[in-house]
């Protein structure tokens, strides 16, 4: 199955009638419908409620769609859980994860949910935020905790609390944990987000942390703003360049399987399997971006 493209997951709080009902006009990648820390305890009930009932009645288009639960220790959670898995949630995000058996058992009450509710058993999928240091030093038992697991995220509000500092607009108190945590995700072979970007203010410290979560790696960013997904998918977009050699990488190794190779040569320069995969993700990104026409070119923007 073709990798899913997560650039954008955008948190909605869900107590937000009005942001939760047109949440699917910006094309985020994900919408994040939030239970946890952006409603108060006084409104949680009316939240899940709210977020149940768009569940059933509005078009979210292609968007996945998320929620973020409220934590394992907390009254809300398995009510939570319930209803999202019963509305058919495609991924359950859980917050302040520290340890592997947490997410063994979110996806416990996941698995009673589905059966209450019948659901397809393992239809449900998972993903940890990790917001403290013991997060970021488990981070490869959570990565690998479970078969549903879609993806690690780094929440650096809480987790540059935990760490005793704050946000700076170099990021260096984030890059352990954003190296740890990319880690982990790549060596379990799931998605790894960068954290939310709070100053609506600064555009340009936006765009500087977006390039360089993108050179490390990352596949994308979890936001607060609909404002920054066209931020962030102008930094994924990649260059007519970058287009055209993966496209020639595709005819290459097309041709080549064509003879019974693996491997060619392409203007002097080896084309194999890390090539190809490499590739392929700038052509997912370029079709994405509406810069690939359906005869595979290259559209001149
Ligand atoms: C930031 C701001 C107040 C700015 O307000 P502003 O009023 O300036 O927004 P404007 O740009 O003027 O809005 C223009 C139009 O877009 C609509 N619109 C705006 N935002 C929308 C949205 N999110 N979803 C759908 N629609 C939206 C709006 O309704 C309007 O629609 P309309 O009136 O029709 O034109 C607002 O965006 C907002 O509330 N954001 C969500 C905040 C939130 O969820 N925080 C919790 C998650 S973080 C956390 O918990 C930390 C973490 O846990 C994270 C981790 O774990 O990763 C950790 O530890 O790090
Ligand atoms: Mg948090």
């Amino acid at each position: 199955m073709e990798e899913r493209l997560r650039r954008t997951m955008m948190f909605v709080p869900g107590n937000n009638a009005g942001m939760v009902k047109d949440a699917g006009i910006y094309g985020a990648d994900s919408i994040m419908f939030d239970l946890e820390d952006s409603v108060s305890m006084s409104e949680k009930d009316a939240a899940r409620m709210l977020v149940y009932e768009a569940l059933q009645t509005q078009d979210y288009g292609d968007s996945e769609l998320v929620v973020r639960v409220n934590g394992i220790d907390t009254p809300y959670f398995k009510n939570d859980v319930y209803a999202m898995v019963k509305a058919g949630i495609e991924v359950v995000r859980l917050p302040k994860v520290e340890s592997a058996q947490m997410m063994i058992d979110l996806v416990k009450v996941v698995e009673e949910a589905e059966k209450k509710f019948g659901r397809e058993p393992g239809s449900t999928h998972v993903m940890a935020a990790i917001e403290s240091a013991k997060g970021v030093l488990n981070a490869p038992e959570i990565a690998a905790s479970t078969d549903r697991m879609i993806g690690l995220a780094l929440s650096a509000e809480d987790y540059t609390t935990d760490m005793k500092t704050h946000r700076y607009p170099d990021g260096a108190e984030l890059e352990f944990a954003r190296n740890m945590i990319l880690h982990a995700a790549r060596a379990a072979g799931i998605a790894a987000f960068d954290t939310v970007f709070t100053n609506m203010n600064d555009v340009e410290g936006f765009q500087r942390e977006t390039e360089h979560i993108h050179e490390l790696g990352f596949d994308g960013k979890s936001l607060v703003n609909p404002r920054q997904i066209d931020w962030v998918n102008k930094v994924y977009e990649p260059t007519k360049k970058e287009i055209e050699n993966a496209l020639d990488v595709e005819a290459a190794i097309e041709e080549a399987h064509q003879k019974g190779s693996g491997v060619i040569s392409m203007n002097g320069q080896m084309v194999d399997r890390p090539v190809v995969l490499r590739a392929q993700r700038v052509i997912r990104l370029a079709k994405a971006s509406n810069l690939i026409n359906e005869e595979g070119e290259y559209i001149e923007k």
